[in-house]
């Protein structure tokens, strides 16, 4: 167990993506709920944590959005300065680990997607916590629905077992050096990782589900605006 008062969590928020299942007129990260945009709310959730250390944004080169955003987040002294996206979200986390620069560290690094703007504290601190014990955790939520495969033409194929079945959330936590070994191994795998567990999976990591709540969604498509502001409220 590492000397968690030593050890410090460093966050890096992927928000390089052009959001083209909303198909709004700009990135949903800067789409605003609550007077503010979604990138400001899921960044102040994260600079403002008792548990993290510095918060790094990993933002598309010449976002035309950014530079305001980053203009009323000024307060926080944490919030350091943006590495560039890639086109796939498994190239922007791993330019966000470059940047960080951390040697070899035992620290933890934290990935949080830049459209989850409903992630509580509490969540956060259960998260962290299990990652320090077993070196990877991530926030997941058992399936509850009935699964079905689905062909092409919108037919079922056939009903998928949901028993052991998990939704992976974000925020997803790993000890600096496995993470950086693992997008190493990455680089080589065919097919871009759509989330950091898998590919600390690949490489051979345990990574520990630790439940999340079905409130901390992903802003993906245009009705999810209501629920994420409805959410933003309520905490
Ligand atoms: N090349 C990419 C792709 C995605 N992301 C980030 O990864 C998070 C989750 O991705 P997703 O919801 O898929 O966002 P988009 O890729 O923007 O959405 P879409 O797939 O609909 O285009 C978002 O914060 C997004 O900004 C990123 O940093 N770099
Ligand atoms: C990381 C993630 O949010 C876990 O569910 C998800 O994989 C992101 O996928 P996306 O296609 O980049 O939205």
């Amino acid at each position: 167990m590492p000397d968690t008062e030593a050890r410090r969590v460093w966050a890096i928020v992927p928000a390089a993506g052009i959001g083209s299942r909303m198909g709004s007129e700009r990135p949903k990260q800067y789409l605003e709920l609550a007077g503010r945009t979604i990138l400001e709310h899921t960044l102040e959730r994260l600079l403002s944590h008792g548990s993290i250390h510095a918060v790094l944004p990993v933002i598309r080169p010449d976002d035309p959005f950014w530079p305001e955003a980053r203009t009323r987040l000024a307060m926080f002294p944490n919030l350091l300065p943006e590495a560039p996206g890639g086109d796939e979200r498994q190239e922007s986390v791993a330019n966000g680990v470059e940047a960080l620069n951390l040697g070899t560290t035992e620290d933890l690094v934290l990935i949080h997607d830049a459209v989850r703007p409903c992630i509580g504290d509490e969540e956060i601190h259960s998260v962290v916590a299990a990652a320090d014990e077993c070196g990877g955790a991530i926030l997941a939520v058992p399936v509850a629905d009935t699964l079905k495969r689905v062909a092409a033409d919108g037919c079922i194929e056939d009903t998928v077992d949901r028993s052991g079945l998990w939704r992976a959330q974000t925020p997803q936590v790993f000890r600096h050096g496995e993470l950086e070994h693992a997008l190493e191994v990455a680089r080589t795998h065919p097919e871009p990782a759509t989330d950091e567990a898998s590919i600390l999976e690949r490489a051979g990591y345990p990574v520990r589900v630790v439940p999340g709540r079905d409130d901390n969604l992903k802003v993906t498509r245009p009705e999810d605006l209501a629920l994420a502001e409805l959410f933003l409220g309520a905490r």
